[in-house]
């Protein structure tokens, strides 16, 4: 198994650590293997984003509704990134909780993000390469958000004056949302 699966303190949210080759010429490794992922679990990947950010950026906190969610499998190839899985499932025991790992060109970890939570990260280098593939494609009508500072979940972003996006300096707190998620 070129993987090890490492079920976070929400279980739903699994921190990936691939297998790595080095040499002199440098390192390989498998960065994803439907086979090797989760076994029945997997949700099927159908769209792969690239994201590029500078320094303080925070992008997030977003999610797909239903019938439209995604799971996310989220990596980094240049730079380091604080990356954020809240749970927004209404019925779960761990509803408005978060973790976070870093996840960099260093670790060569990801993050699985499964659907039914909101993900978001915040650029710790001086700029960030971030690519993830989604298990249900871009759908604008189906998009949502939560504000990256909502007090009721006090994420640590540890960014001094972050860099958002107008969209996302828009979006509501955790409590004024609607989704359809149950569990
Ligand atoms: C997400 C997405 C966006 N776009 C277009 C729409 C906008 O014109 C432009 C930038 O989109 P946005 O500002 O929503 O990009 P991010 O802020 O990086 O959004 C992402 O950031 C957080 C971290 C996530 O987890 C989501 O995957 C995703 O919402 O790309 C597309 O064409 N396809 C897409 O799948």
């Amino acid at each position: 198994m070129g993987f090890t699966f490492k079920r976070l303190s929400i279980p739903e949210v699994i921190l990936v650590e691939p297998k790595l080759y080095s040499d002199s010429r440098g390192f390989f490794y498998e960065s994803f293997k439907e086979s090797d992922f989760f076994s029945n679990e997997i949700t099927k990947f159908v769209q792969d984003n690239v994201s590029h950010s500078i320094n303080g950026v925070i992008r997030g906190l977003h999610y797909q509704i239903n019938p439209k969610p995604q799971a996310k499998l989220v990596s980094v190839f240049n730079g380091k990134i604080f990356d954020v899985a809240v749970d927004i499932r209404k019925k779960s025991p761990t509803y408005g909780r978060w973790v976070a790992e870093i996840l960099s060109d260093e670790n060569h970890r990801s993050l699985y993000v499964p659907e039914g939570f909101a993900h978001g990260f915040c650029v710790m280098s001086k700029e960030a390469d971030v690519f993830y593939k989604v298990s249900n494609e871009h759908s604008p009508e189906n998009e949502r958000g939560i504000i990256w500072n909502d007090p009721t979940l006090n994420i640590p972003w540890s960014v001094k004056k972050p860099i958002i996006s107008d969209k996302d300096s828009k979006l509501p707190l955790l409590e004024e949302t609607e989704n359809n998620f149950i569990y």
